[in-house]
Order: C-alpha cells, then sequence, then structure tokens
C-alpha cells in the first residue's frame, strides 16, 4: 500500500491493519508515502537499523514511524526521534481512533526536544505533514545565534580614552553585564599582537583575577589575531565593542527587518574570523550571555554561515522592496530625526506626535524605525521618523546591515538633529552624528538641529550652543518647552513648497476635498450649485494634480 506523500495516515491502511494485524505494528514510511519496513510488537530503534537515512544533520531523515497500538504510551520513544531526526511519530490508538503526533522542536539550527499534539481522527486524516516538514528544515537551516549561558557575566573594561570607557561602561551595562573594573591604557609600549603592551596585559590579567571578571571588553575592534592572542593569555571571553553594540542590537530588535540586519551583521564580523583555526577561536564569537553568533559555533561551518548570509542578505532584498513601494506612495514631505544614542529622539516623537515610542535610559532603546503623521500648524502633513542613535565608532558591518533602514534618512526632505545638551561631548557627538550624515551621504539636507534636554542646562550656555549653529533652537522633550518653536521652524521648512490657492470643483471631484483637509490646510470651503469653492495652503506637487480647477494659485513665501 502506498499513502497519499502530504498525509500521515489513510482510512483504507487503518482498515487494513485492522483486518491483518492483532498485536502491535509499527511501519516506516518515507516521503513518497511508501511503506519501507514493517515490524510487529514492542517499538524499537532496530526497525530503523536497515534503513538510509539522509546524513545531513540540516535536515530531518525523511523517513517516519507510524505506530499501531492499543494505547498511547507516554513518550519514552523521545530518543528515537531525537536521535534519528525523524520527520515524525505517530501513534495510532486503533481502539479509540485517536493519535498522538510527535515532531521534532528545532530552535535557531538545532533539534532541542519534541512537541507532542493529540489528534483525533479527522484532523490526522487531514494533516499536511509535508508542510510541517518543510517548516521545520527551514528552521534547521538557520544558524545558532543563541548562547544559552548561565553564567552571569562580570567584565573588565580595557580602553584607551577616558570619555570612550566611560560610554563603553554605558553599554556593557545596557547589554545586562556588571562592570566590576576599567582599565585605561596610556599610550606607550604597544604591542600590535595584543592591542595594548605586554606590561600593562600583565595588569589586566590581575586585575581580572582580583575582581573575578569572567569577560573582558575592549573599547575598540580588535583584529582576530589579537582576539584570540588576548584569549590565550587572559583565560577568559574577550569581546570588543563592535560585539557589544552588536549584541545589544540584537536583544533589541524586534521586527523581522531589524533581525534580519542584525543577524546579518554578526554574521559578517564572525566570518573572517574563522580563518583557518580550529578551537582556539571557541570563545570568540560569543556575545554577552545569550545572544550574539554562539560558542557552539564549533559546530557552524564556515559555508553555512556564507549561505545564511546569502539568504539574509536576499531577504532584506524583499524588504527592501516592500519599503520602496510604501515609499512611492508617500506624497507628504519626510522628516527624520537623527541624533546620537539617548539624545532623546523618541522622547522627542513621542511629544511632536502622542506616539508611544519605547523611551529609555538606555543606548540604542530604538533600532526599528517608527514612522508617524502630523499634521502642522500651516497646515500641511508630514512624516516624521524616528530612528536607530548613532554611536562613536558604529561598526562599519552594522552600518551597512542597517541600510535599508538608514535609507529612511537618505529619502528624507529634512532632518531634525537631536543634541543632548545636557552632555559634556556634544561637541564630540554632534560631530560623529554628522560623520555618520556624511557617510550616508545626506548632509547636504537641510537640518534643524534641537538642543534638547533643555531643562537640565543653563541658559547662557543654551545660548551660545544656538549662537554657534545655525538653524538651531533649544527645547525640551520631556517637559515641552520649545515645542512651538520647533513645529514653527519645521513648518517654514514645509512652506518653502506650499501655495494657496483657489480652485472650484464641480460636485464628482468632491474627493478632492478629503485629500485638501488631510494634506494641507482648508481655510474656506463653500458649496454652491453643482460646484465646490475653497481656498487652501496646499504643497504645490498637489496643486499640480488640481491644475484644471485651480482658478488662483500664489506661493506662501
Ligand atoms: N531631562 C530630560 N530628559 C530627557 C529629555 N528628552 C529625553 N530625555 C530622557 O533621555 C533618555 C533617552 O531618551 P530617548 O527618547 O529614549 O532617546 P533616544 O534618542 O530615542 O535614544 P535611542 O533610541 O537609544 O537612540 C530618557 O531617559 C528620556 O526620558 C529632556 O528634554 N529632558
Ligand atoms: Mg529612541
Amino acid at each position: 500500500m502506498k499513502l497519499d506523500k502530504e498525509r500521515l495516515l489513510s482510512k483504507e491502511l487503518i482498515t487494513a491493519i485492522k483486518s491483518l494485524a492483532e498485536g502491535q505494528i509499527n511501519l516506516v514510511v518515507n516521503r513518497k508515502g511508501e511503506i519501507v519496513e514493517v515490524t510487529e510488537g514492542q517499538l524499537t530503534a532496530d526497525i530503523l537499523s536497515d534503513l538510509r537515512r539522509r546524513e545531513s544533520n540540516k535536515r530531518l531523515a525523511g523517513l517516519r514511524i507510524l505506530s499501531f497500538n492499543s494505547y498511547l504510551p507516554g513518550i519514552e520513544k523521545i530518543d528515537l526521534l531525537l536521535h534519528y531526526r525523524l520527520d515524525n511519530l505517530t501513534y495510532y490508538d486503533w481502539t479509540a481512533d485517536r493519535a498522538q503526533v510527535i515532531f521534532p522542536e528545532v530552535e535557531q539550527g538545532r533539534i532541542i526536544g519534541v512537541d507532542k499534539e493529540k489528534m483525533d481522527l479527522d484532523t490526522l486524516l487531514d494533516y499536511n505533514y509535508l508542510y510541517q516538514v518543510e517548516q521545520l528544515e527551514g528552521q534547521l537551516e538557520e544558524v545558532e545565534t543563541v548562547v544559552v549561558s548561565d553564567e552571569e557575566e562580570k567584565a573588565v573594561l580595557v580602553g584607551k580614552n577616558k570619555a570612550s570607557l566611560k560610554e563603553l561602561a554605558r553599554l556593557t551595562t545596557t547589554a545586562d553585564v556588571e562592570v566590576l573594573d576599567k582599565i585605561e591604557v596610556r599610550r606607550g609600549n604597544i604591542d600590535p599582537g595584543y592591542y595594548i603592551g605586554r606590561g600593562k596585559l600583565a595588569q589586566v590579567n590581575k586585575t581580572i583575577f582580583a575582581v573575578g571578571a569572567n569577560v573582558v571588553i575592549f573599547d575598540d575592534e580588535l583584529t582576530p589575531a589579537q582576539h584570540s592572542n588576548l584569549e590565550e593569555i587572559l583565560e577568559v571571553k574577550v569581546l570588543d565593542r563592535t560585539q557589544l553594540i552588536l549584541d545589544i542590537f540584537a536583544s533589541h530588535a524586534h521586527t523581522k527587518e531589524g533581525k534580519l540586519q542584525v543577524e546579518l551583521a554578526q554574521l559578517e564580523y564572525l566570518l573572517p574570523r574563522l580563518t583557518g583555526k580550529g578551537e582556539e577561536l571557541s570563545r570568540l564569537g560569543g556575545g554577552i550571555g545569550t545572544r550574539g553568533p554562539g560558542e557552539t559555533k564549533l559546530e557552524i561551518d564556515r559555508r553555512r554561515i556564507r549561505k545564511r548570509i546569502h539568504r539574509l542578505k536576499e531577504k532584506l532584498v524583499k524588504v527592501r522592496q516592500t519599503r520602496e513601494v510604501q515609499r512611492q506612495d508617500r506624497s507628504d514631505p519626510v522628516i527624520s530625526l537623527v541624533g546620537y544614542t539617548n539624545a532623546g529622539k523618541s522622547t522627542l516623537l513621542n511629544l511632536l506626535t502622542g506616539a508611544e515610542v519605547e523611551v529609555k535610559d538606555k543606548l540604542f532603546a530604538t533600532l526599528d524605525s517608527t514612522l508617524r503623521k502630523i499634521q502642522l500648524p500651516v497646515g500641511r502633513q508630514v512624516v516624521v521618523s524616528d530612528t536607530v542613535g548613532f554611536i562613536n565608532k558604529l561598526p562599519h558591518d552594522l552600518v551597512a546591515a542597517f541600510k535599508a533602514t538608514l535609507e529612511e534618512i537618505k529619502d528624507s526632505d529634512l532632518l531634525i538633529h537631536v543634541v543632548d545638551s545636557n552632555h559634556d561631548n556634544l561637541e564630540h557627538r554632534m560631530q560623529v552624528v554628522y560623520d555618520v550624515l556624511e557617510d550616508l551621504k545626506v548632509l547636504d539636507k537641510e537640518i534643524i538641529t534641537v538642543f534638547n534636554k533643555a531643562d537640565l542646562v543653563d541658559d547662557n550656555q543654551l545660548k551660545l550652543l544656538q549662537q554657534q549653529t545655525p538653524n538651531s533652537l533649544a527645547m525640551s522633550a520631556l517637559t515641552g518647552a520649545g515645542k512651538d518653536k520647533l513645529l514653527e521652524k519645521m513648518s517654514e521648512f514645509v512652506a518653502h513648497d506650499m501655495v494657496k490657492i483657489t480652485a472650484v470643483l464641480p460636485y464628482e471631484e468632491a474627493q478632492w476635498v478629503d485629500k485638501l483637509h488631510q494634506q494641507g490646510q482648508v481655510i474656506t470651503e463653500e458649496y454652491k450649485q453643482g460646484e465646490i469653492e475653497i481656498e487652501a495652503k496646499i504643497s504645490k506637487k498637489l496643486a499640480s494634480k488640481l491644475e484644471d480647477y485651480i482658478l488662483k494659485s500664489e506661493p506662501l513665501f
């Protein structure tokens, strides 16, 4: 007998078995629905011993077991399934006509256990198990990016610059790792193989031991060689700033796109660090705690990573295409909030739009860009976009991976640069933002600079800042002070391409009235016989679509 290839079981088979067999009977079925093995009595692993299975552990075996029984046993046969990567194991209780189907449970590229499902006869007969297999095999292909570490991580930080080291400490706590000590390395005898000098290295080693740290985090990107040299000598997990940032991104990414982007960046970072080395690098890939392409990466060969990178890129291209379509639909001007992480961009977005974007006194609270529409006082609808914050030494791979998200900035008509004016290092931070904007080739765009957190800074200093920066203002996104000033500036900007029109629309064209309300500001609206006379402030673009009905048009500014 043969089964339909996507079905677990058929009525005919049940009838046949019931008429033939007396005790328990077990069948092995392949993906074509062919019965390739039959045994009687207790189900044991022997049933599979003569059969050829697929070898790859990225696939399931291509075989499943159907066990006809007079009772549903507990799942003591789990091992069988795990060990042989069976597609599934179906127990069919022929006295009660019910079944229990056991599937492998896959997470991050590995079979981690089993899923049991009870089914009545109808469900069972209808069940498309090939679909299930496809899903599971897809998950098996995923590269493992999770390291389950029960250990609490405690770090010693090593860096060459005090301010940057302080920031590294914030990044570290953001990643839920405790900072036990910081070591500042002054310029001196630096051994290129170790990022720092040999003498300093001995000190780092002592400190790790003295404070009981299990991680050392370096404030710059380490070369693969430095990484493995340092691990060899220090004998604890060695991470660098890039990995730390990638790690934080990994735990903060919520949308599908964000996750894809971070995984891509992590793998791109990992790949060159796997070259020609064996077990020595075992700790290298590990991020903090539960994230980061993992410690078990010994199992991950480079080919798989490459394949995965390829897949991720393909998926991102698709996401991008969708974005592109959405973008083309947009007729409203786009205003992007940019700035250093923690400057208050999300707080400002919330203030402007009444949105509820997560605001946290943590670095990189926002990763996924959020778009919100608001109506400016001048009567023009605009889209405001909140984006990922920038940081000093933003990893290159990350910028590359986040291109699609950052594309939003490229597409903007206006940028609002949010600055934390309460920060000692604000000039440097502003420069970092300019550098990233330059990288993205958007520095020629119109920028309004918002000196935020004005509630924390004294007025004279704010005045000074504003004098130094053209097109700037001071405000507090938290208290709302200065909001009107900002709205006015934004209005001024969008008003440049607006006109005041008087139009007469026939009733058949009444749908324009709504549009004018939505996308502009209607000043007067009069319904006459057969037509509507409207006076409104709208964009030139919208005006050009209404051309036929416009009586009068004059620029706003
Ligand atoms: N005192 C004061 N605090 C503010 C102001 N604006 C934002 N904050 C605080 O600054 C912290 C960071 O704010 P967010 O809005 O999350 O900053 P962000 O720029 O979106 O940060 P990322 O998403 O991490 O890049 C939060 O604790 C806010 O409450 C302000 O005007 N005054
Ligand atoms: Mg934010």
